[in-house]
């Protein structure tokens, strides 16, 4: 059972082609399924792709597919047989083939797979294929002429929603309409390593760790586990475990590769009944039912894609007193007013418990900062949550999670606006709240569940030649600080700001004394972590009531804040961030209001450019559509 060839995920990561900027063409046509025995119909598209024409010869297929001439006739004919192809003779001419349903090359989705790498490129994907396909892979890229590419991790396996196996080949085989036997046996090995583990309670309501088989409760969870986190063993393949240890256990055993299923009967806590008040979208309702399945998980969508109202689903299902944890006070607030909106909770059920307010009530929102320190940790347990829900869950912080590993007998939901696996919280994520529940963020965009923003990166020059020297002789990091002050993006950001009248935009900056520069320049308020909390309040309600129309924003504008009705946002300077301040900043005007433009401005000719684009091809990826513009002297 155990497979030497399968990796860990740090080792995934090392290897995943993603990872390591492989950018060898999709095309190159050295995977294809072309195996001896098989020769598809797809093959057959994919020559009269490469040909250009939708009727080829059998010399055409030879050159296309890089077999014999005499090769590509017994295919053919093969494939005739079969009824998929139909052949017209000329007398003088060679024999011309074509498909059966010659519509198909214009209306089907091609599906390749490319098993090593484990990938699926489809052209044209279905909503229905996309569905199945987001079961078990993930959308690497949806936006380049190639075609949507998934690629197949661990994870991405060791989370399907399926409960055996064969039920998993047949999602596989209906969204791939075909069989890859390398990619199912992969697919096996990993399935297999998931479901080697699983976490049980024992009818005297203490937990048990069960292997499949004494050899892997041997060779395995006995030497990588200690007294612990079990207490002693029951049988060969059952451990008793210590209270408390079930989340170090589920870590321990995830890096070893072998993540573990969690079968444990969960606390629902004191009761609380919750209806909605609202008719949840499909997708939502699929990522609840999965949730209610599991009992833990993580909704991974865009900003304003409906998380937060999904989370509402959560609770009515599990109606129990719920804890929500966020980073921000801000979105205490806004998750209390959602509350209040969708579900037939009263505000006096809801209280907050932050620096402003210290309520303790059957639904609680609570900040990160508070959950995390040392006097305020009987938050966890003064009253008995059935559900926790981490929101933004990817930037929990590590004390947080220290104390939440105790929360393991509680149903736990996360939410995360940023799939980006680049850091090892994803293990945390996985192992404390759950797996990832996700849709393709296209699939949303196309539904028009989501505005799609237009993205445009406008390369600045400098403003004047002092900071242009200044930067010629800076070095390292201070480089970078130089590009992203450049003076002449005040210009730029005037000239965006007069191009678009009518819009409610934020300009982001991260630079304290660029966004007073901007500020006196523009003659608008700051906002920054100077802002006093009342007065930050104050601008943004101003903002939502549409009293305002343009506000500046220091990082402090990176936590959450909503701003659900800006249409235009310009990151004057800041996406030098991490990869997912990059993606959140311009997810900040994704909203269902429609028609959001993002601009980002970066120094033409430095790193800043260079990072930039590295950024956006990243959004690219994500499905945004991504332009880029270089800008002369007289703004264009
Ligand atoms: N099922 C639904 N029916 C009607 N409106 C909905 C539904 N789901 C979401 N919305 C609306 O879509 C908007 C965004 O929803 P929500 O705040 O839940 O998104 P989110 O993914 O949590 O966003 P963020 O990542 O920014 O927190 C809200 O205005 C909400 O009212």
């Amino acid at each position: 059972m155990t497979d030497d060839r399968s990796s860990t995920p740090a080792d995934e990561q090392r290897s995943d082609p993603t990872a390591s900027g492989d950018t060898e063409p999709i095309d190159a046509g050295d995977e294809h399924e072309t195996g001896d025995a098989e020769f598809t119909i797809a093959d057959f598209h994919d020559a009269s792709q490469r040909e250009g024409r939708p009727v080829l010869t059998a010399a055409a297929v030879s050159r296309a597919l890089e077999m014999p001439h005499e090769e590509a006739t017994e295919r053919l004919e093969a494939l005739a047989d079969r009824g998929e192809l139909q052949r017209h003779a000329v007398s003088t001419d060679p024999v011309i083939w074509y498909p059966s349903e010659l519509e198909d090359l214009t209306d089907r989705e091609r599906v390749v797979v490319f098993p090593k790498r484990r990938e699926i490129v489809v052209d044209r994907p279905a909503q229905f294929t996309r569905a199945q396909l987001s079961q078990f892979a993930h959308l690497a890229d949806g936006n380049g002429e190639q075609g949507y590419r998934y690629v197949v991790r661990p994870e991405d396996v060791w989370g399907t929603p399926h409960d055996t196996f064969d039920e998993l080949v047949r999602t596989m085989r209906q969204a791939l309409g075909q069989r890859s036997d390398q990619l199912e046996d992969w697919v096996e090995s990993q399935w297999d390593r998931a479901h080697q583990f699983r976490l049980t309670t024992h009818e005297d309501g203490y937990t048990v760790l069960e292997a499949q088989s004494p050899e892997i409760m041997g060779n395995v969870a006995r030497q990588k586990l200690d007294e612990e986190h079990v207490h002693a063993p029951i049988s060969e393949t059952e451990d008793w475990v210590r209270e408390g240890a079930e989340a170090a256990i589920k870590r321990i055993l995830y890096e070893a590769g072998y993540p573990v299923q969690d079968h444990r009967e969960l606390e629902s806590g004191e009761e609380l009944p919750i209806d909605l008040r609202v008719s949840l979208r499909d997708y939502q309702r699929t990522w609840v039912d999965r949730f209610t399945e599991a009992g833990e998980g993580v909704f991974v969508g865009p900003p304003g894609s409906g998380k937060t109202v999904a989370a509402t689903g959560a609770m009515a299902h599990v109606e129990g007193e719920t804890l929500v944890l966020v980073p921000s006070r801000d979105l205490a607030q806004q998750w209390a007013d959602t509350i209040v909106e969708y579900t037939s909770l009263e505000p006096h059920q809801i209280g907050q418990y932050h620096g402003g307010r210290k309520e303790v009530r059957p639904v609680t929102i609570a900040t990160y900062q508070i959950a995390g320190m040392d006097r305020h940790r009987s938050l966890f347990d003064d009253r008995e949550w059935g559900l926790v829900i981490f929101d933004e869950c990817q930037h929990v912080p590590s004390d947080v999670y220290r104390r939440s590993t105790h929360l393991q007998s509680k149903h736990r939901l996360g939410l995360s606006a940023s799939p980006i696996r680049e850091d090892d919280r994803q293990t945390e994520i996985f192992t404390l709240v759950g797996p990832p529940i996700g849709t393709d963020w296209e699939a949303l965009f196309d539904a028009g569940h989501v505005a799609e923003p237009e993205l445009e990166i406008r390369y600045v020059p400098w403003g004047d030649d002092e900071q242009a020297n200044a930067y010629g002789s800076a070095d390292g990091r201070e480089k970078y600080r130089i590009a992203a002050r450049n003076r002449g993006k005040i210009d730029e950001v005037r000239y965006l700001l007069s191009a678009h009248p009518d819009a409610k935009a934020i300009v982001f900056v991260d630079y304290l004394e660029q966004g007073r520069d901007l500020s006196e320049a523009l003659d608008v308020p700051f906002l920054s972590g100077e802002t006093p909390y009342h007065e930050r309040r104050r601008l943004l309600e101003e903002f939502r009531r549409d009293e305002r129309d343009l506000l500046l924003i220091s990082r402090v504008g990176d936590e959450g804040i909503d701003l659900p009705t800006a249409d235009l946002a310009i990151v004057a300077s800041g996406l030098g961030g991490s990869r997912r301040q990059g993606t959140q900043r311009a997810g900040r005007t994704m909203r269902p209001a429609g028609g959001a433009l993002v601009y980002v401005l970066a120094t033409r000719g430095t790193r800043e450019e260079d990072f930039a684009r590295k950024q956006l091809q990243h959004l690219g990826r994500k499905g945004m559509t991504v332009r880029e513009r270089t800008v002369e002297h007289d703004a264009d």
